[in-house]
């Protein structure tokens, strides 16, 4: 009718079901559209994962945070879906030959936050505590703020993790909250736990859009929702999980920020990575400043020191644990 009009561009985005994938997905979707308008049409595509249906075992068990990626990288490969939005957190170090992240938006909160009763703090809880969480490093470094804890694996999404307080299972529960305010849970916030005391894990609040590699068109369109700043931070804790990464899930953190410079002075990048034994002790914890266009050479040198002080033996000892299902 109209010669004039642009061409609609058709986009299929692929995401896990989840509430909080799902609230990522509408997120980028509607971010898209706001930039492109009528040119633009988004389908989400709802991928079950395997990661989705083990629920009885910690994940460290059973194959780690590949499980919720791998179905929805599969897709994109086999040309089902263009685009697959992720908490960068899920996902390892190394896109798989043939997909790139392509893009990274604005970081949300990185901190973990506490839910529990109202005036609950995990350095003030006593001693006997129970504190669900399914992540070793939340459990290592939780036991360093308050040694007393009790820390008990839950599993489940993050509904269903709260509920575990309701049910009796434990008494509080350590989550992300990026996540809590997505799901807009956040008013069951009790505590933020402080970056320095609870050093979150890489990627921890940042969304990765990933593409199959080389595909233009789709980065294209991806392009307006890119945050630099943000690129430059999941490069540096990207390079460092890389560099340390076993076949599951290791009791690490890495966080990076970028810091203004004083005056004229240049931007800096602020990198702090550690590895932990899953009972608190021994930590192996180290920091790189630097500049932010050697975001990802920061990062793996930074993981290359953890490594120097010894903590290769705590990587090791979870490579190797058996993995059963
Ligand atoms: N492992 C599950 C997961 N992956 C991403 C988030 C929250 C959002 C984020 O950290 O970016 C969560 C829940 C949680 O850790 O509490």
């Amino acid at each position: 009718m109209n010669d004039e009009a642009p061409k609609t561009k058709h986009l299929r985005l692929g995401t896990r079901a989840s509430a909080l994938a799902l609230w990522q997905a509408k997120h980028v979707r509607d971010a898209l559209l706001a930039h492109w308008g009528d040119a633009l049409e988004v389908t989400l595509v709802k991928i079950v994962t395997k990661g989705d249906q083990i629920l009885d075992r910690p994940l460290n068990q059973v194959g780690g945070k590949g499980l919720f990626v791998n179905a929805i990288e599969d897709q994109l490969l086999a040309g089902e879906i263009d685009l697959a939005v992720h908490s960068m957190k899920d996902l390892p170090g190394h896109p798989p030959e043939g997909l790139a992240i392509v893009c990274t938006p604005e970081r949300a909160d990185p901190r973990d936050a506490l839910v529990g009763p109202p005036g609950s703090t995990l350095a003030g809880a006593p001693a006997g505590t129970r504190l669900g969480t399914s992540s070793l490093r939340r459990g290592a470094l939780a036991r360093r703020i308050n040694p007393g804890l009790e820390i008990v694996s839950i599993r489940g999404n993050v509904p269903t993790r709260i509920a575990k307080i309701e049910e009796g299972v434990v008494d509080l529960v350590l989550l992300a909250a990026a996540g809590l305010q997505r799901l807009g849970l956040d008013a069951q916030i009790v505590e933020y736990l402080d970056i320095e005391a609870m050093c979150p894990a890489a990627g921890q609040g940042i969304l990765a859009l990933e593409t199959r590699a080389g595909d233009a068109a789709v980065h294209e369109l991806l392009a307006p929702l890119e945050d630099p700043r943000t690129a430059i931070v999941a490069a540096a804790e990207r390079a460092f999980l890389a560099r340390l990464e076993g076949g599951c899930q290791v009791p690490m953190a890495c966080h990076a920020q970028v810091v203004e410079g004083e005056g004229e002075g240049a931007a800096s990048l602020h990198v702090r990575g550690l590895v932990v034994d899953p009972s608190g002790a021994p930590l192996f914890d180290a920091r790189k400043v630097g500049d932010p266009s050697d975001a990802a050479a920061l990062g793996r040198g930074l993981a290359e020191t953890l490594l120097r002080l010894g903590a290769g033996a705590i990587i090791e000892a979870h490579k190797q644990a058996p993995r059963r299902g």
